[in-house]
């Protein structure tokens, strides 16, 4: 058994196949290289000014003056900011994993514990935020463990809702390892919750998706929560 914890923070359903094909395949629009913008008057830098108008008329909707000093530049960054937190449009799952599957004929569970995770609510684009818990049982064949981590970030730098990410991150780790099983377990707390409408600050969202032995077998599902639950004393 393996159990890796991502980070110390305090951020206190299904056989799944779909979207899969949207996930391997890069985006034909991308121009990026090294980070760096390829060509000054591409799509992207369009995009980027119909962004920025967008954050103007938002300004003026608010009442406020995007010619004030303060709120020059305001749009860029918040474009730049939106570009940033829905970077995971522009990522592939194969290019990710950059072939780090390795044949270790390791076939008891994997568990990498309290993964950080930020994303935005599709409905009303407000960020939703908590931790991952993303464990599998192999069929001989391991993942990098780096990349389970990359596979929660790509899928939660989209516009979400919590079941999708959380069941998009199964199908990915299913996709690449047929393992015998996929557990992902979402704990998050959500800003359009907190911040607006209901306005309930420490309500806290769990979302799961089970896939093989972790949907068919109770006492895998047991030893993975008994795991998930269990503060590690060693670190
Ligand atoms: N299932 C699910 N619902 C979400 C998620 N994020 C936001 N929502 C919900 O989406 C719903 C949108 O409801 P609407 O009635 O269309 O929008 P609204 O008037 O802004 O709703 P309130 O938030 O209740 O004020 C709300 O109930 C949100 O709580 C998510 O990740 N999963
Ligand atoms: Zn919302």
């Amino acid at each position: 058994m393996t159990i890796a914890s991502s980070n110390g923070s305090n951020y206190s359903q299904s056989p799944l196949i779909s979207d899969l094909a949207e996930a391997i395949t890069p985006r034909p629009d991308r121009n990026t290289h090294n980070g760096k913008q390829a060509d000054l008057f591409s799509p992207k830098e369009e995009q980027m000014e119909q962004m920025m108008d967008a954050v103007r008329t938002l300004i003026l909707g608010v009442g406020e003056d995007p010619e004030r000093e303060g709120l020059l530049k305001t749009p860029k960054r918040a474009a730049e900011a939106m570009r940033f937190l829905t970077s995971g449009y522009n990522q592939s799952l194969e290019e990710l994993v950059n072939g780090a599957i390795f044949d270790e004929g390791h076939n008891e569970m994997v568990l990498v514990r309290d993964i950080n995770f930020f994303s935005l609510c599709e409905h009303h684009m407000l960020p939703f935020m908590g931790r991952a818990h993303v464990a599998y049982i192999p069929n001989q064949k391991v993942v990098g463990l780096s990349k389970l981590a990359r596979i929660v970030e790509m899928y939660s730098r989209r516009l979400q809702v919590q079941e999708r990410l959380t069941r998009q991150i199964a199908e990915a780790i299913q996709t690449i390892l047929e393992p015998q099983g996929v557990a992902v377990v979402m704990e998050a707390t959500h800003m359009c919750m907190v911040m607006r409408g209901v306005q309930k600050p420490g309500s806290w969202t769990v979302t799961s998706a089970m896939v093989g032995v972790f949907q068919e077998e109770h006492k895998t599902r047991e030893e993975l929560f008994n795991l998930i639950r269990h503060q590690a004393t060693f670190i």
